[in-house]
C-alpha cells in the first residue's frame, strides 16, 4: 500500500509544472471582463489580478466558470480568456484552473487541449445540463472522455446541482474516479448537501483537494475539513475570508463565525434586492473600482442603485480592508 502511493507521488511528481502543488485557500471565481458593448476586455484582466493579490490576499483563480458566464460565452471566447488570465497571472497567482465544462464533449475536449498548451495548472469539468447524465456512471464517463484528451493535466469535477440540475451526489462520482481519470485532483462542490460534502473529504485521498462552494457558509466546510474554497464573493470579501480561515485554524470560532455572520449579513441585504450574477458583477465593480463591465444576456445588468445599496452595507458591515 505504501509503496502504491509513493508511486503515485512520484507519477504525479513529473506530470505537470504544478503537479506537486496541493490546492489550497481560496480561490476566486472569476467574473469575465467585458466592454460596454458586450465584449470581452482583456485589458481589464491584469489589474484585476493585481487587485487580488494585493487588496484581498488572493492567489488562485477559477477562471471561465459560472461566475465568469462560462456557458454564454463561445469556445474562441473561452481561450482567449484563458490564455490571458494565464499569462497575467504568471508569477503572481500560484494556480489558474480553467473551467473547460460545455454541453457539447467536442467542445469540451477543445478547450481541454487548449488550456495544457496554455499551461494551466489545471481543469474543472461540470456536468453537461441539457441532456443530463442519468447517474454517476454516465457523468464519469463524460469526464473521463474529457480528461482523455490531456491526460497529465490535473482535472477538478465541478458539482453545482442546483443549476444543473444533476442531482448525482458527488461521493458517487469520486468511486472509481482515479482509473478513469488518472490526472484526477479533487471536487469543487459548490451544493449546500453537507453530509454528500463530509463523504467526499472523508473518502478524500492525500494528493486530491476538497474545495467549498458556497461562500455564505463556507465555516460549516471547513468544520467538515474543507480543503479550500472556490466562490465569486472571494473576489470583493477575500481579505474577510482570509481572517476567517486564520481564526478557524486558530481555534478562535468565536471570531470566524463573526465574519461568516457579516458576510450572511451582506448576502441576505443582497438577496431581498434581487441577488443575481448581474448584482454580483455590478457589486463588484463598485467595490474594486474595476471596470468589468456589464454581464451578457440573458444575465440582466444590475441598476446601478441596487448595486450602489449593497456596496454601502458592504463598507458599513466591513468598514476596513
Ligand atoms: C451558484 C454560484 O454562482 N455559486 C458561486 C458562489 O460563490 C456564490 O456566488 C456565493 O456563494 C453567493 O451565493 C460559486 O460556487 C460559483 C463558482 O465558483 C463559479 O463561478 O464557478
Amino acid at each position: 500500500m505504501a509503496f502504491e502511493k509513493e508511486k503515485h507521488v512520484q507519477v504525479y511528481s513529473v506530470m505537470t509544472p504544478s503537479a506537486d502543488k496541493k490546492l489550497t485557500g481560496l480561490i476566486a471565481a472569476t467574473f469575465t471582463p467585458f466592454t460596454r458593448e458586450g465584449e470581452i476586455n482583456l485589458l481589464e484582466i491584469g489589474p484585476y489580478i493585481d487587485y487580488l493579490t494585493e487588496k484581498q490576499g488572493v492567489r488562485n483563480i477559477f477562471v471561465n466558470g459560472t461566475t465568469g458566464e462560462s456557458m454564454s460565452l463561445s469556445v474562441a471566447e473561452r481561450k482567449i480568456l484563458a490564455e490571458e488570465w494565464c499569462q497575467k497571472a504568471k508569477g503572481k497567482m500560484d494556480q489558474v484552473i480553467v473551467h473547460v465544462g460545455c454541453m457539447c464533449l467536442k467542445d469540451a475536449q477543445e478547450l481541454t487541449r487548449h488550456a495544457a498548451q496554455i499551461r494551466a495548472d489545471a481543469i474543472a469539468v461540470i456536468a453537461p445540463s441539457f441532456f443530463k447524465p442519468s447517474n454517476a456512471d454516465v457523468l464519469k464517463s463524460f469526464l473521463q472522455e474529457v480528461a482523455s484528451v490531456a491526460p497529465t493535466l490535473p482535472f477538478y469535477y465541478y458539482h453545482l446541482p442546483a443549476l444543473t440540475g444533476v442531482n448525482v451526489p458527488a461521493r458517487d462520482v469520486l468511486d472509481g474516479i482515479e482509473k478513469l481519470i488518472p490526472s484526477f485532483r479533487g471536487v469543487k462542490f459548490s451544493g449546500s448537501d453537507l453530509m454528500d460534502f463530509g463523504r467526499c473529504v472523508s473518502y478524500c485521498q492525500p494528493h486530491w483537494s476538497v474545495l467549498y462552494g458556497v461562500d455564505e457558509q463556507l465555516l460549516a466546510a471547513l468544520a467538515m475539513g474543507s480543503h479550500g474554497a472556490v466562490g465569486s464573493t472571494y473576489n470583493y470579501a477575500g481579505c474577510h475570508f482570509n481572517k476567517l480561515i486564520s481564526a478557524f485554524e486558530n481555534g478562535d470560532l468565536v471570531q470566524a463565525r463573526t465574519i461568516q455572520f457579516k458576510v450572511q449579513e451582506l448576502l441576505s441585504h443582497a438577496m431581498k434586492l434581487g441577488f443575481d450574477l448581474g448584482v454580483n458583477k455590478q457589486l463588484m465593480n463598485e467595490v474594486s473600482g474595476l471596470c468589468l463591465g456589464p454581464p451578457r444576456l440573458p444575465v440582466m445588468l444590475c441598476p446601478p442603485d441596487r448595486a450602489q445599496s449593497i456596496a454601502r452595507k458592504y463598507h458599513s458591515i466591513f468598514p476596513e480592508c
